[in-house]
């Protein structure tokens, strides 16, 4: 354990970032402009859209981006050099920042976030952008997943005790409430974001009473608003016939809200009970369900005809139980050359879909007029228009004979401008305007899309001129790399 205060993110980056920034100062190319593409190549989990989260995030970390002294003393003690060390100090972000909303329906290819900035800054803080993207856009998609599962019925994020540690609770929580979940259990997340919270009890309180009848009875003195986890000891024997003889004694001095059902055959149990509940008249007392759920279990809860109302959900969600990571990456599109003009870069690779695409460009949804239905998205190079015109090609970028024409169209800049000059430009939506912002982009996709299993594949289509630049550049990087 060191004595340096964890007092700046500036060093949450790779090492390699700072080798580059070194090298880039010493050959005094640092400040030349440099444009990067923020984008993922796969969507996760099979599913046929993600839901972008992290924007929120990103700006705090743009904003107060700077090396504090204990960083550059840390530098220091490794062995970097005084001057370099002073120039860090001076370094703030001062690019440009054109990103797409938080809570947009993003899919694989196309630029979520562009960076345009001296070389360096856009460098060192690559990593720490691609940290907070693929975490939160994965933990959004997840939780989209099971919304579409759950539907109408509310879900509450139960996650935090199994979350990948206290950033990962916290910024996981907003993601899933960004996608639709109704409530976090994570008291923090409350106060922080005004996530509405919920929360019911633990087997624990039973556990500490011994006697399910005690134990419901205190809570109920203690909480109007009652929730009793009625399978401790068991369900349909002792749990619920119990919430049931608490709530009739204690009558109008409690609302009834609901039962938890946390193991067993929830199907089953949740039939039962509902029956139970019933007959002694609680019909307005709901069920919910936990325990290890996510949307494949809740699918089939759902095709047994399981009653549930509210659901439960945890570890599940909040680690992407099923895909560990997304693979976001930051690519280098074009960069000032030494006469100050800004000239396109390429990576080539053996894989068509690792080929970048050159140029800043502009993300647009085609939106078909008379369906209100997206027809795709469409990647122009900056200075198109494709809104002034008045029929599109889009075809595939890989299997080019694969297209169509689209006539009738809205064509909509997905991106907005963050940073201008490492002003801020932009404010952050409140949260439940961002949940119902990404509902209605959801809305737009036909329900091919967003099918969990084996969706149709969302067109993200190049315009010609974007086609060409790519083509153009391939054949030019292939001869230089073969005059070498
Ligand atoms: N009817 C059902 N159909 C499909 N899956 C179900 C059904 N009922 C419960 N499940 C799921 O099956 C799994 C069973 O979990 P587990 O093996 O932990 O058993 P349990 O009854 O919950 O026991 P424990 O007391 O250890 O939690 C959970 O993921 C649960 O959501
Ligand atoms: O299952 P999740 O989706 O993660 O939802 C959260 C779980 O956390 C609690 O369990 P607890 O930590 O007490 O452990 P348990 O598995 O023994 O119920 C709760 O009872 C849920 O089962
Ligand atoms: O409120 C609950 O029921 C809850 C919260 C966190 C984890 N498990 C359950």
């Amino acid at each position: 354990m060191n004595n340096y205060s964890d007092d700046s993110l500036a060093l949450h980056t790779d090492l390699y970032q700072i080798n580059m920034a070194k090298a880039y100062w010493e050959d005094n190319i640092h400040h030349k402009k440099a444009v990067f593409d923020l984008y993922f190549r796969k969507l996760p989990f099979g599913n046929g859209y993600a839901i972008f989260a992290g924007l929120e995030r990103i700006i705090d970390y743009l904003q107060t981006f700077h090396f504090s002294e204990s960083d550059l003393d840390y530098l220091k003690e490794l062995g970097y050099k005084r001057d370099f060390i002073d120039y860090l100090r001076t370094v703030r972000f001062t690019g440009n920042v054109r990103a797409m909303k938080e809570g947009e329906v993003v899919f694989n290819n196309e630029p979520i976030l562009q960076v345009e900035a001296p070389l360096i800054e856009a460098q060192l803080i690559e990593t720490a952008l691609l940290n907070i993207v693929n975490y939160q856009t994965l933990i959004a998609t997840k939780a989209s997943r099971i919304m579409q599962v759950a539907g109408d019925k509310p879900a509450s994020e139960f996650g935090t005790r199994r979350a990948h540690e206290f950033d990962a609770a916290l910024w996981g929580t907003r993601a899933t409430f960004i996608s639709g979940f109704s409530s976090t259990s994570n008291v923090r997340a409350g106060k922080r974001f005004g996530i509405p919270i919920s929360g019911t009890h633990a087997h624990s309180y039973v556990q500490a009473y011994e006697d399910e009848y005690i134990a419901f009875h205190k809570y109920a003195k203690s909480h109007k608003n009652c929730v009793f986890l009625v399978d401790t000891y068991d369900t349909l024997k002792s749990g619920v016939p119990t919430a049931i003889k608490v709530a009739k004694e204690l009558g109008d001095n409690i609302n009834f809200e609901a039962i938890r059902l946390d193991s067993g055959d929830l199907a089953y149990l949740s039939k039962e009970a509902r029956k139970l509940l019933d007959e002694a008249g609680f019909v307005d007392t709901k069920i919910i369900a936990s325990n290890d759920l996510d949307e494949y279990t809740m699918m089939n809860l759902n095709a047994q005809g399981a009653k549930i109302d509210a659901w439960g959900i945890g570890t599940k969600v909040i680690t992407a139980f099923d895909q560990p990571a997304l693979g976001a990456v930051y690519k280098m599109v074009a960069m000032e050359d030494e006469n100050g003009e800004m000239t396109d870069r390429i990576k080539l690779s053996s894989s068509p879909e690792k080929v970048t695409t050159p140029g800043l460009k502009k993300v647009y949804r085609i939106i078909n007029k008379f369906t209100n239905k997206s027809e795709g998205d469409y990647i122009a190079l900056n200075y198109e228009q494709p809104e002034k015109e008045s029929k599109l090609h889009m075809f595939h970028p890989v299997h080019t004979y694969i297209g169509s024409f689209v006539t009738n169209f809205i064509a909509k800049d997905l991106h907005e401008d963050i940073f201008v000059d490492g002003i801020l430009m932009y404010e952050n939506p409140p949260l439940q305007e961002i949940q119902s912002y990404s509902k209605e982009q959801l809305n737009l996709l036909w329900e091919e899309y967003k099918r969990s299993l084996n969706p149709e594949e969302y067109p993200v289509d190049l315009s010609q001129a974007c086609w060409d630049n790519k083509m153009k550049h391939i054949e030019e990087m292939k001869k230089y790399s073969f005059k070498k």
